[in-house]
């Protein structure tokens, strides 16, 4: 379980994020959602440990936790950019084994067996010799949750998954989503969509704008 209590932060002095308080449960589907410029980025990039806060509070499991001070290894929070941020000159194979070879330091052999199943479940088996530019936009997107899976987070985030799609992929990232949460991922979803939020999400935050 993560906790977040009256975390706050400004940028130059203006408040963006006032007194957020919220509780992540292991297993759920967290939506945050909110009006542009609200501060949702600001939220989920503090929470991976990607930028800092003035004041408040996470707790992971009741202890206190500090992601910008988290060990790669024990990784916390993988985050899936909205434009994927794969390595554009390495292979699909390559992207997703990079961090689990230089940070877990897994043997080929733990690459094999730890790996390609993420590989296969997402539909990727036989890709792993395609570079980026030959993948769909789905593709990618899954390859980049490949990648964040293969690091074994407790929590898996994705900013925007559906807006640099197609609109009538909504529905299969919605179903990746839920599929991910039947194998117990815990994850946090940054989106305008309400719908989106709405069909999958156990618990919809909004981040309000403050002026
Ligand atoms: N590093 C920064 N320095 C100064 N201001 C920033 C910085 N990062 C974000 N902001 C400002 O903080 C506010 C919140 O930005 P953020 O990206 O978190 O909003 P958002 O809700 O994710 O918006 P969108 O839905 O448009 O992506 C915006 O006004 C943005 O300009």
């Amino acid at each position: 379980m993560i906790e977040l209590k009256n975390i706050k932060k400004s940028f130059n002095g203006r408040m963006i994020l006032n007194d957020i308080n919220l509780t992540i449960n292991d297993g759920d589907i967290l939506a945050i959602v909110g009006p542009s410029g609200a501060g949702k980025t600001t939220l989920l990039r503090a929470l991976a440990g990607l930028g800092d806060i003035d004041s408040g509070e996470i707790l992971l499991d009741g202890q206190q936790f500090d992601p910008r001070n988290s060990d790669l290894k024990n990784n916390v929070i993988g985050v899936v950019f909205q434009d994927y941020n794969l390595f554009p000159n390495l292979t699909v194979w390559e992207n997703v084994t990079l961090a689990p070879k230089m940070v877990l330091k897994m043997t080929k052999q733990e690459l094999e067996t730890r790996i390609k199943p993420i590989l296969t479940h997402l539909q990727l088996a036989g890709k792993d010799d395609l570079y980026p530019f030959e993948l769909s936009g789905g593709m990618k997107q899954r390859v980049a949750i490949a990648r964040a899976l293969a690091m074994q987070p407790r929590v898996l985030a994705y900013d925007e998954p559906t807006s640099a799609l197609d609109p009538s992929m909504r529905t299969e990232v919605a179903n990746l989503l839920l599929e991910l949460k039947k194998d117990g991922v815990t994850q946090i979803v940054v989106t305008h969509d309400i719908e989106l939020a709405n069909s999958i999400a156990d618990k919809v935050f909004t981040v309000n704008a403050l002026s």
